[in-house]
């Protein structure tokens, strides 16, 4: 126990000429890896199939940033010292600060301002996790060999059995294909070498772009030619003079650097008068900073434009700079097979060099370096953790599901989110664990079984199906499709295969899943009434404006504190959008401030629905067409009777489902039940605890609305 860190990632330092091809080349590969919703683990992070290269020439000190590049400059780094932050954790672990107890969100401490000048990354707030290099990853199996998984829900104690074709298509494989930061697959083992690749191997290939200073430089206070690099002098704004591509007509990318962090420096000053090019305005700077970030990270000029919105110049730079840098490594202990304590000492006998996540959770464990490949480990196999990013954990937090409960993950998969509901239920209760996307089910799947959660039941339906699925949950959370924003980090191809069009699709999707959500809640749950709505996207369309919505067409519903006490407030207001006052409840996590994903997390209560007078709401609903509808008149049925659950039409899906596995895996026929099928068609079934709506037996549902 208490092994010291080796391999701790200093504040996010901006890429050598030679890193900025490597991550185009990952978007380019990316191609539309999100699309499918499987894409491949990050360009910039690492694999967890493999074990940890940890650098030995920087043991014991910061890691050293990437040389900054000035014209014709040997660079010189500045480089915040991290080292008084990591001791705290150091220490809890010294001294075996490895409670299990949940409930503790304290506030993250301010990173230590580093003595001199100004560092890239402005106001670090302490993440939870310390840095290092590695990737994270939930879904462990293959995807790619689908095994048919039953269309709808299907229990865990029962043999699986396999979909139909008609099943397939009434259901629908509904992926909007958006990247989810969960999604990560194994492999990728030249990008791995590459995150890896020692400062050796990096300074010889990276030339006089990854010049660094000797490493003394890094022992003690690391001078800057920062102001050297910043005078007014020469500077052309080309893009606003209309010269868009200069980059192709013999600028360096090393220029470009030079000449974005000059803009910086103009842009983000307070006076009045702004220096930089004679006769050129604020905006004109702001507009050649776009440019030469879109060029120099290597995004379209769409996405730069949207994301510079939420910063001021020099905090832009630090986003744009962190997703080039991946995230730490972090493990969620999984207390239905073991508890924190004795899964660090286990990986610890291992050679892992681990520490608690932060005080904030007390599943978290943040691995710095592991001779074994930390998705392959027996502790890993028999289920004992799970590979989630930090920001992971928030929504599940804020969820805060009670034990007894049932709790509806409306999109799922791979189960991150899911296992961790289940384990706070301690296995009791029901986790209904539903995604749209068949094949993604799969790893699910898998993920529910190694984490040994007997309460979840997985479904497959286009999530805008509930409440007509089922209702009347006692919380949900709708960890929703999004653009991944926040994870460029681990998916570069976000950075240029994202329009317009795909942000307003998916604005429009979220819209009509979050009233699904909403809808889908039982108002009078004794112990519940809540829903999270997160995403791990930081534009404000898919977040706060997503909110919004809900709220004005939910006035039922209203939203709480999430108990997440760290993170950034979410906008009341927005490039002249006015939000409801209360959005400043939910919360925001940015990677260059909490060093986690990008992340967004709101709590909603509900309330007791009004009935809803002829004609309003009506034509407002239109915005969202369909869905909205849907769930009016779902809710025209009494939202307020506690949700049922039928379990005589259970028993024949059971059958059913049992019967069809038997064929398809056995060759074994058995006749249908057909008695038991017209048993449930004419004999309304009593009810027990819950309530099954199938979309497709529409003369079941008739039956169910008469009675
Ligand atoms: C952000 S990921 C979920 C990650 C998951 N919550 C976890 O923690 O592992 C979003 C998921 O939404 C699913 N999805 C997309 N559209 C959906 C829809 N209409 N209904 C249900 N799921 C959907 C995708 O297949 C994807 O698995």
């Amino acid at each position: 126990m208490g092994r010291k860190a080796t391999r701790k990632q200093g504040v996010p330092a901006p890429l050598s000429g030679r890193d900025i091809e490597k991550a185009r080349k990952g978007a380019n590969k990316g191609g539309n890896g999100g699309a499918d919703g499987k894409k491949k683990a990050s360009s910039a992070g690492a694999d967890s199939s493999k074990p940890f290269k940890a650098d030995k020439a920087n043991k014991g000190k910061p890691a050293k940033p990437v040389a900054k590049l000035v014209k014709g400059k040997k660079p010189r780094v500045k480089a915040v010292d991290r080292e008084d932050e990591d001791s705290d954790a150091e220490e809890a672990l010294e001294q075996g600060d490895y409670s299990d107890s949940e409930d503790e969100v304290p506030a993250p401490k301010k990173a230590k301002a580093t003595k001199g000048k100004k560092a890239s990354s402005p106001g670090v707030e302490r993440g939870p996790a310390r840095e290092l290099v590695f990737s994270d990853s939930e879904a462990e199996v293959d995807d790619d060999k689908e095994e048919r998984m039953p269309a709808g829900l299907h229990a865990f104690d029962l043999d699986e059995a396999p979909s139909d074709a008609e099943d397939d298509e009434a259901m629908g494989d509904d992926d909007f294909g958006f990247p989810s930061e969960d999604d990560d697959e194994m492999g990728e083992d030249d990008e791995v070498d590459s995150a890896f690749a020692s400062d050796e191997e990096e300074g010889a290939a990276g030339g006089e772009e990854v010049e660094m200073g000797s490493d003394d430089e890094f022992n003690g206070e690391i001078q800057t030619n920062l102001e050297d690099d910043l005078d007014d002098e020469g500077w052309t704004l080309p893009a606003v003079d209309g010269i868009v591509e200069e980059h192709e007509h013999g600028t360096s990318l090393r220029e470009v650097e030079a000449r974005m962090r000059w803009l910086v420096s103009v842009c983000s000053s307070k006076e009045d008068k702004i220096r930089g090019v004679a006769g050129k305005s604020r905006s004109d700077h702001l507009v050649q900073l776009e440019h030469d970030i879109a060029t120099y990270f290597g995004y379209n000029h769409f996405l730069v434009n949207k994301l510079m919105k939420l910063f001021n110049a020099d905090e832009a730079i630090a986003f744009f700079e962190s997703n080039e840098t991946p995230r730490p490594v972090t493990i969620r202990a999984n207390t239905l097979r073991t508890r924190r304590r004795d899964l660090a000492q286990a990986l610890i006998n291992r050679g892992v060099n681990l520490e608690p996540i932060g005080k904030w959770s007390k599943v978290g464990l943040q691995i710095f370096e592991s001779p074994v490949p930390v998705g392959a480990t027996p502790e890993y196999l028999a289920g004992h953790y799970m590979l989630q990013a930090a920001s992971s954990f928030l929504p599940v937090i804020a969820l805060a599901p009670q034990p007894g409960e049932r709790v509806l993950d409306m999109a799922s998969a791979p189960g991150g989110k899911t296992t961790y509901i289940s384990a706070l239920l301690q296995n009791t209760g029901t986790v209904f664990a539903n995604d749209s996307n068949k094949a993604r089910t799969k790893s699910l799947t898998a993920n529910v079984h190694r984490m040994g959660c007997k309460n979840v039941v997985v479904c497959n339906y286009d999530a805008r199906e509930f409440p007509r699925v089922m209702g009347g949950f006692d919380r949900v959370l709708l960890d929703a499709p999004c653009s991944g924003t926040g994870v460029i980090s681990k998916d570069a191809s976000v950075k240029v295969n994202k329009s317009e069009r795909d942000f307003q699709m998916l604005a429009h999707l979220q819209k009509q899943l979050i009233l699904c959500a909403l809808d889908s809640v039982n108002a009078n749950s004794a112990t519940g009434g809540y829903i999270v709505y997160s995403t791990c996207s930081v534009t404000v369309d898919e977040d706060e404006s997503v909110v919004d919505y809900a709220l004005r067409k939910r006035p039922h519903c209203k939203l709480v504190d999430t108990g997440l006490e760290f993170g950034v407030e979410g906008y009341t207001s927005f490039e002249g959008k006015h939000f409801h006052p209360s959005l400043n409840l939910t919360r925001r996590y940015y990677p260059h401030k909490h060093n986690m994903d990008g992340f967004y997390v709101a709590k909603f209560k509900v309330g007791k629905r009004q009935k809803k007078k002829a004609g309003a709401d009506a034509e407002d609903d239109d915005e969202v067409s369909g869905s909205a509808a849907v769930n009016d008149d779902a809710m025209d049925e009494d939202d307020s009777a506690p949700a049922t659950f039928d379990a005589k039409e259970d028993e024949a899906l059971i059958s059913e489902s049992k019967r069809k596995h038997l064929l398809k895996t056995k060759g074994i026929k058995i006749a249908k039940k057909d008695e038991a099928k017209a048993e449930v068609d004419d004999k309304p079934a009593p009810k027990s605890d819950g309530q099954i709506k199938l979309p497709k037996s529409k003369k079941l549902t008739e039956k169910r609305r008469q009675k």
